[in-house]
């Protein structure tokens, strides 16, 4: 993607920002609340598009006119599924099987195999017991592993996740973070501001500034984590200093907290 400007309601939100993905890398976004994480993921699943600049899939613009055409949005969104950060807006059918079951139809698999995926994808995510029940009315992190079933139903080659382990238990956590590892010829690229667990998400990180342009570091996860510059300025990490009687000492502080 190549994204001059990028506004929302006449607000600058994403300025010159330059980077791609290639297929198989598994990419951890980072910066801290209102860096743009969000809408940067949404450029990449063409539900926003930049003012200035042009993102790309498979080499072609991804804009609303090439959206537009059935035979490239049908393609599209076989491909790349975006988990939302707030997952209630993705969940709106009458019951867990149904929601799992939809993206599949839209598609126009066929039944016998739309009804395979429910089956598997429920187990995949412990929501076999949960089939019959309304998504509404689930719980935050049962409604979390619902979106993900309903994601993965697809089949997508592309994983566009926002914030997916905000809300969720340890546990529940660690599952999603090993699923995620063990997904192969997948394309992962999940925000998160916590710092703890980039490492496990991708083994590239893409950190954003919270007010300056472009990225401030884009490289081996392992390799940021190690830098207290970068962390410091995209505010994601602060030096504390304390005074204790005449001697005074700054140390470095990771913040990650929900
Ligand atoms: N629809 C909108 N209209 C106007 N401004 C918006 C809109 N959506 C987001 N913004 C602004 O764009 C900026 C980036 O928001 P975004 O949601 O992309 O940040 P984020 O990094 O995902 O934050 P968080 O970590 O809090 O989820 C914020 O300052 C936000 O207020």
């Amino acid at each position: 993607m190549d994204v001059g400007r990028m506004e929302l309601r006449g607000r600058p939100v994403l300025r010159e920002l330059r980077f791609s993905v290639a297929a198989g890398e598994r990419v951890v976004l980072l910066g801290v609340n209102g860096c743009g994480k969000t809408t940067l993921l949404k450029l990449m699943d063409g539900l926003a598009f930049p003012q200035e600049g042009a993102v790309r899939w498979r080499g072609r613009a991804l804009d609303a006119p090439a959206l537009a055409g059935a035979a490239f949005r049908r393609a599209f969104r076989g491909e790349v599924a975006l988990l939302f950060q707030n997952v209630d807006a993705m969940l709106f059918n009458p019951s867990v099987a149904d929601e799992i079951a939809f993206g599949p139809r839209q598609l126009g698999v066929a039944e016998p195999e739309v009804e395979a995926r429910v089956a598997r994808w429920a187990g995949a995510f412990e929501l076999t017991a949960l089939l019959e029940r309304p998504p509404f009315e689930l719980s935050g992190g049962e409604k979390k592993r619902v979106a993900m079933a309903a994601l993965m139903a697809v089949g997508p080659k592309v994983l566009l996740l926002d914030e997916p382990t905000a809300g969720l238990d340890p546990a529940s956590a660690g599952r999603l973070v090993d699923f995620l590892a063990g997904l192969e010829r997948v394309t992962v690229v999940t925000s998160t501001h916590h710092l703890t667990l980039a490492e496990e998400l991708g083994t590239r990180a893409v950190l954003l500034g919270p007010d300056r342009p472009g990225v401030l570091f884009d490289g081996p996860t392992a390799a940021l984590l190690g830098d207290e510059r970068a962390l410091v300025e995209s505010g994601l990490a602060h030096r504390h200093v304390h005074a204790h009687g005449v001697e005074v000492h700054a140390h470095f502080h990771v913040h990650d907290t929900e």
